[in-house]
């Protein structure tokens, strides 16, 4: 669908698709333990979060070069520009790459060759998100955060994921200190897997103004009176509950009860190259698989633009809004 749309839930590493995972192997010398691009796909059968966080670690090991992160960047926003996605706030994985020894700069850099370009060559705006792992330790979270003091201008906030049971929010809590010091943004994964009060720590500790999928709120109504009233944002991905088995089956995904309650949702693709599609296919999904009438999709682009941190370009959230409201659904 090409509703003009804000995308703020997106791993720039859970784009890299099967063909381009190939050439850059290639490129680089690296083996990929599957024959082809057949058989890697065959292998995006997921039970949970961990079994896809395995194999989207695995494939990272292609990525070496700047020339690998911007030509990953510019498939990305190529594809979302063709989806209707007209700015994007980008989340990358920092430590996935220097634990496997490549500098922080070569991520920073490659990324921004296609980003620092994007509105020129694709019509898309963009913002960056460094995310922090939270299955490794706070320490590396805050060595991260002080690595990445020389990219600050090119990085508008911090996120929170990988692996969420047994990892709280509260565990990042000086990390996150240290980033609201430097005037980053925050977000943060919280009740994908994890329990409603996940959820609730963000928001108390971590200080998030953005809760990145948030699902599991609700299971806990005065979560929901919370988020409703605070109107704090939801990134949501439907087709990646599906795949990772939070929701059984798309026509089971609660958006529809959360946009009833007055949540502020907003659709997103996650890692779109493992869970079958990019943000407009997951507009395209909820509209088939749980009827939402062209009002509610309109609701869910502007909200995505209300959720966007364009602060700095007011002028162009307000064109956004606009096209979203002059949009012609076919
Ligand atoms: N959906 C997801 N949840 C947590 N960590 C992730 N890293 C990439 N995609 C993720
Ligand atoms: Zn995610």
């Amino acid at each position: 669908m090409s509703l003009p749309k804000a995308e703020l839930h997106l791993h720039i590493e859970g784009t890299l698709e099967p063909e381009l995972a190939f050439e850059l192997a290639a490129r680089n010398g690296v083996e990929l333990p599957y024959a082809d691009t057949d058989e890697l796909r065959k292998a995006y059968q997921f039970e949970d979060l961990q079994s896809f966080l395995n194999l989207y670690y695995e494939l990272m090991a292609v990525l070496r070069t700047e020339r690998d992160f911007e030509d990953l960047a510019n498939a990305y926003l190529a594809r979302a520009a063709a989806q209707g996605v007209r700015h994007a706030e980008i989340f990358f994985d920092p430590q996935a790459h220097t634990k496997r020894g490549l500098e922080l700069g070569t991520v920073v850099e490659g990324l921004w060759r296609a980003l620092g370009s994007s509105e020129a060559n694709h019509g898309v705006s963009t913002r960056l998100i460094m995310c922090f792992l939270r299955d490794d330790s706070a320490e590396s979270a805050m060595a991260t955060l002080r690595a990445a003091e020389p990219y600050l201008d090119r990085i508008v906030g911090i996120g929170l994921d990988s692996a969420e049971v047994g990892h709280p929010p509260v565990k990042f809590r000086e990390v996150y200190e240290a980033a609201a010091a430097l005037g980053l943004r925050r977000v943060a994964h919280a009740g994908e897997e994890g329990p409603p009060a996940y959820i609730t720590e963000a928001l108390d500790i971590l200080g998030v103004e953005r809760v990145d999928h948030g699902l599991r709120c609700m299971e806990d109504p005065a979560l929901v009176e919370r988020l409703v009233r605070d109107r704090v944002p939801l990134t949501l991905c439907p087709l990646s509950n599906v795949r990772l088995r939070t929701v059984d089956v798309l026509a089971d995904h609660p958006l529809p009860a959360m946009l009833d309650a007055g949540l502020m949702c907003t659709v997103n693709s996650d890692d779109p190259a493992y869970f079958g599609g990019y943000a407009g296919d997951n507009f395209d999904a909820v509209r088939s698989a749980l009827g939402l009438d062209r009002e509610r999709l309109r609701e869910l682009a502007r909200n995505s633009f209300l959720a966007s941190f364009l602060e700095d370009d007011e002028e162009l959230r307000a064109r956004y809004l606009a096209e979203v409201e002059a949009y012609e659904f076919g």
